[in-house]
């Protein structure tokens, strides 16, 4: 059975802090692989302007085609939006549930929201989460500092994102180091975040 830690994210684009945090658990963790599972529409982000999903999917295969420990997921194509979480892991559970053990993957910032997702409780008895560091001000609940199914892992801090990828493209600036060279390539032939 492999063990798969599940980093979800809307990946608008994909960034080399993402593939940074991904390889060191597949390298430095009990996990086998890692999937990114692209999601259509994050709860929290109802607001947000995307790429379509196949293009940011596509934009995750490019940076993960040759990890052969980190997988593309479209399984959330498909699935009612907003995208809650525990939806996915019930259907991934009934389609791989008799050959993969899942894991969730979350930045710390995430942590301090995570009592508002939908059925967080059930999420935790259900699945180990992996938590990695990140620099933000929210504090992290009570009920989550020593919670025997929240795991700590000492992954590299990279503090980009996406927004500000996007931003600093259209505006003109370089923000190729910040990608992958397949996606900036891809990026760049489609003409996204210009306009
Ligand atoms: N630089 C980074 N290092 C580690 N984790 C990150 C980084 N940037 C984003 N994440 C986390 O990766 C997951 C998926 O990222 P997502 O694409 O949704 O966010 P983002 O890069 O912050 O995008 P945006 O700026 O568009 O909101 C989220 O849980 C997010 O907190
Ligand atoms: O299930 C929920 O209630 C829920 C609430 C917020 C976020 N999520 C998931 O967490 C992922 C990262 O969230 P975000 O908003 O930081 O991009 C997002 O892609 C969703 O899959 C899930």
């Amino acid at each position: 059975m492999k063990r798969i830690g599940l980093f979800f994210g809307t990946f608008n684009p994909i960034h080399v802090g993402h593939m940074v945090i991904a390889n060191y658990l597949v390298e430095f963790s009990d996990l086998d692989e890692v999937w990114f599972v692209v999601t259509p529409r994050s709860p929290f982000k109802t607001k947000q302007t995307l790429l379509e999903d196949h293009h940011r999917y596509q934009m995750v295969y490019e940076a993960t085609k040759d990890y052969p420990k980190l997988k593309p997921s479209n399984i959330e194509f498909d699935l009612p939006q907003p995208n809650y979480t525990i939806n996915t892991l019930v259907y991934l559970e009934e389609k791989y549930g008799e050959e993969h053990r899942f894991c969730l993957i979350m930045g710390e910032d995430n942590l301090k929201s995570f009592h508002k997702w939908k059925n967080y409780q059930v999420i935790l008895e259900r699945y180990d989460l992996y938590v990695y560091p990140r620099i933000s001000e929210a504090k992290v609940p009570e009920q989550f500092k020593s919670h025997s199914k929240i795991n700590r892992v000492d992954a590299p801090i990279m503090e980009i994102s996406s927004t500000f990828i996007r931003t600093q493209h259209k505006a003109g600036k370089n923000i190729r180091p910040m990608l992958p060279h397949e996606v900036w390539n891809y990026l760049d032939e489609m003409n996204f975040y210009r306009s």
